[in-house]
């Protein structure tokens, strides 16, 4: 049976997934093992949410062409799945309102649960303030707890001027948590160290070191294929096959939204995270 003080993560990526690669995958084996060797946590479900085409990034390919690359590729997982409500949406969504959205769906998945099971039914049901200062929210602490997961990139992007308004940050880190998992060339424990809002949550963010140096990233596979180069093994085969039969990525698709000047991302203002 399992202890009381265990607490159930779902595991939610946000990203172009431009296109998924064994890396982005591996992302989440080990972000588990980190948690569950704590003893505190338990990884009950893997989410990854392709941004919708309204994000504009250059080179960004049509989200259908994304999302079913991640089917393809979380296929032989028993617990990664895609989601595409994110890539669905008509504009660009903020990340903070995609795990706002997910840990929605997770409320509401619970009560569905509540309403079948007679004997929770019953039971009183175990709502608390989150001890997340400022918010109104309530956590019900049936629902397992979502974390966003991201490479040392993303959260180093934090501290870029007008990229992430400091509320987002705020919610996304105090209120859901977040795993990061170390890439090369970015040092998250220096960055929360120099960062003040960081370091306030530090808590709520557990870095996971990636021993095994892997700069398997979607912008070399896409340079790969506009040189004609092999990108076998830096995918599962399902997406290589997939890619070759649809003819994605070319130079000409590296250019799309090249003449955005500015994506809708880089509208906010205030965003640096110190
Ligand atoms: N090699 C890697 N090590 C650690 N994290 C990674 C790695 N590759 C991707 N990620 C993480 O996966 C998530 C989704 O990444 P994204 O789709 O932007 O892939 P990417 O390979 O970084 O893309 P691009 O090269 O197009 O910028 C991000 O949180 C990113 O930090
Ligand atoms: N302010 C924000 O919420 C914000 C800003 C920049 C990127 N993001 C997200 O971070 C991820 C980054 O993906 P890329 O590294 O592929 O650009 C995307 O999911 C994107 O939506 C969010």
């Amino acid at each position: 049976m399992e202890g009381r003080d265990i607490t159930k993560v779902v595991l939610l990526a946000c990203g172009s997934f431009n296109p998924i690669t064994n890396m982005h995958l591996r992302m989440f084996e080990i972000a588990r093992d980190h948690l569950e060797d704590t003893g505190r946590y338990r990884v009950v479900r893997g989410i990854i949410s392709p941004v919708g085409d309204g994000y504009k990034k250059k080179g960004l390919i049509e989200a259908c062409h994304r999302v079913e690359m991640a089917r393809l590729a979380t296929d032989s997982s028993d617990w990664i799945s895609v989601d595409s409500w994110e890539s669905s949406q008509p504009e660009w969504v903020e990340t903070a309102k995609v795990v706002r959205h997910h840990y929605g769906e997770l409320v509401t998945a619970e009560q569905n649960n509540d309403d079948v099971d007679t004997v929770k039914y019953a039971k009183k049901r175990r709502i608390e303030d989150n001890t997340f200062e400022g918010s109104s929210h309530q956590i019900n602490r049936d629902v397992p707890q979502l974390m966003l997961l991201c490479g040392a990139d993303v959260l180093e992007s934090f501290g870029i001027p007008n990229l992430w308004k400091q509320e987002d940050i705020v919610e996304i880190i105090g209120r859901y948590g977040l795993v990061c998992i170390t890439r090369s060339g970015n040092d998250p424990h220096k960055f929360i160290h120099q960062s003040d809002m960081l370091w306030k949550y530090r808590k709520n963010i557990h870095v996971v070191h990636e021993w095994v140096t892997n700069e398997i990233s979607a912008t070399h596979v896409r340079r790969a294929l506009r040189r004609g180069r092999s990108i076998r093994y830096l995918l599962p085969d399902p997406v290589v096959w997939y890619i070759q039969e649809h003819n994605l990525y070319s130079a000409e698709s590296e250019q799309k939204n090249a003449d955005v000047v500015l994506a809708p991302f880089q509208r906010y203002t205030g965003a640096s995270s110190s």
